[in-house]
């Protein structure tokens, strides 16, 4: 089913915040999409999971949701994680944001993602602004804020962050992967 989904406590708020300290002791690399001009479509802080020792546990997590909610959701054709998880942080010192788009994109890994899932790694009061939208179909749905929730939807499905206007939102991005859509 094409929807968005979601996983309340998919990540308890401890773990939401061992999540982003262990990120921010990393160095972030400034977002840049892929062959992409226009330089404001994301404002964003990157850490790659993958480059965080000791998060085997996160993946493992990761996967587990993802495959339930294939199981009950989906049924796309799953094959892999191919790609690292991704930890943003959107800031309202520079209004941090993402403006519309598709995670289906034209590299060998990105035009192979089907499902992407979103954890919310900050409390809905530690931010203004900052929502997770998505189009499934023809109507925006607004991803739930509470902290630990798990969007996953379709990475074809048109969606966007608002600006944050006031703190900081942090997220966690993972795709799963598989042969085309067809
Ligand atoms: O941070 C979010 O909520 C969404 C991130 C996203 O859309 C992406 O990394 O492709
Ligand atoms: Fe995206």
């Amino acid at each position: 089913m094409l929807t968005l989904h979601v996983v309340p406590d998919a990540f308890s708020a401890e773990e939401c915040d061992r999540i982003i300290r262990l990120a921010a002791a990393q160095p972030a690399a400034e977002a840049r999409l892929v062959g992409q001009r226009d330089h404001d479509m994301r404002r964003a802080d990157l850490v790659w999971l993958d480059d965080i020792p000791g998060t085997g546990w996160v993946m493992d997590r990761l996967i587990d949701v993802v495959a339930e909610a294939n199981r009950q959701v989906f049924d796309f054709a799953l094959t892999e994680f191919a790609e690292s998880p991704q930890v943003a942080r959107y800031g309202a010192e520079r209004q941090g944001h993402f403006d519309w788009h598709s995670d289906i994109g034209e590299g060998a890994l990105a035009g192979r993602r089907k499902l992407t899932l979103v954890v919310q790694l900050s409390a809905s009061e530690a931010y203004e602004g900052g929502s997770l939208e998505v189009m499934p179909a023809a109507h925006r749905l607004t991803a739930p804020r509470a902290l630990g929730t798990a969007a996953l939807f379709p990475a074809f499905a048109l969606h966007r962050v608002t600006p944050v206007t006031a703190g900081a939102r942090a997220s966690l991005t993972v795709w799963a992967h598989g042969p085309a859509f067809r």
